[in-house]
């Protein structure tokens, strides 16, 4: 019999987006679509105007996809009122064919603007770039970092306007769409370091695929030797704190140290631990509930 899949779509308020997508990766085990992150759709402005999103999920269908449908209408209806809607509809259901599954989750992904040059395009997309794009192919669904999350369009966008003229040092690289996208931007030299050894293969098969070339390694990042004219990472706001100091010798004077994966309340505990560097706050940007600080080092 043709294996088949629980399509389940919530309607839910464009702010919640966040808590609910990790809510669904949690509990489907797969990952998720967001609708409207189109390229001519998207952007940080537009995203804020627009009410409601559609987050779809993908389920097999099992014994427990009772207990976990009634498990995901119960978070809607407990958190979506504190995102404004009062009365959010439960969660609706389709089932899908093994190759409509796989087709119809592509479907979902679309070529995604960042910033004024990037564009993040999934390999299966066809995409006319304007002059002076700058494309990076990623598929989604294999290493963190496919440019649909604030915390990396955040870096990215602190990383465009900074310009990237010498050496970068992406820590947490992911599937590596930092470093992809500073060799892009101009970078004469970059090294992308995570803890994860597969998503050091990720990003190394995915700047192979991309014609870029990068330094992809497990090294811990106290052992990285020299240092960079920018240094970025994506972390965990507790990780940031307890690496500030290493975080810091990296950065080479008059550097950047441009800081993500910072929830906006994790703000002012993130910028406390970073008062004894030295280093100076230059930019903080945000993006619904995270935050991105910018650090510059003196000369
Ligand atoms: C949120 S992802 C960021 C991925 C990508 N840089 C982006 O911006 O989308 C964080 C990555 O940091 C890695 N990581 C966590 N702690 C780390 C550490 N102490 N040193 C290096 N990498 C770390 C994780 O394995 C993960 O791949």
């Amino acid at each position: 019999m043709d294996k088949t899949w629980a399509e389940v779509t919530c309607e839910i308020p464009a702010a919640m987006i966040d808590l609910l997508a990790d809510f669904l990766v949690e509990l489907s085990g797969n990952g998720v679509s967001i609708d409207n992150l189109e390229l001519d759709t998207f952007s940080l402005d537009t995203m804020d105007e627009a009410p409601v999103k559609t987050v779809r999920a993908y389920f097999t269908p099992d014994d427990e996809l009772e207990e976990k449908l009634a498990a995901l209408n119960r978070f809607i209806q407990e958190h979506a009122p504190a995102y404004g809607d009062a009365a959010p509809a439960p969660p609706t259901v389709t089932t899908l064919r093994e190759e409509d599954w796989a087709t119809g989750w592509r479907q979902h992904f679309a070529p995604t603007r960042i910033g004024r040059k990037l564009v993040i395009k999934p390999t299966w997309e066809p995409f006319s770039p304007e002059p002076g794009d700058l494309v990076i192919e990623l598929d989604p669904g294999m290493a963190f970092g496919t440019g649909t999350h604030p915390t990396t369009r955040l870096c990215l966008e602190a990383l465009e306007k900074l310009g990237t003229a010498g050496d970068v040092l992406d820590v947490g690289t992911g599937s590596g769409i930092l470093a992809m996208a500073a060799v892009k931007l101009g970078a004469q030299r970059v090294v992308g370091t995570d803890i994860d050894p597969d998503a050091v293969a990720v990003a190394r098969e995915n700047c192979a695929m991309n014609g870029v070339t990068a330094e992809l390694v497990t090294t811990p990042l106290a052992d990285i030797p020299g240092q960079f004219s920018v240094v970025l990472a994506n972390i965990l706001a507790e990780d940031l704190v307890r690496m500030a100091a290493d975080l810091t010798a990296k950065v080479a004077p008059g550097g950047f140290l441009i800081l993500s994966g910072i929830l906006v309340e994790r703000e002012s505990y993130v910028i406390d631990g970073f008062v004894s560097t030295g280093l100076t706050l230059a930019e903080t940007t945000r993006e619904g509930e995270w935050s991105c600080l910018l650090y510059q080092a003196g000369q």
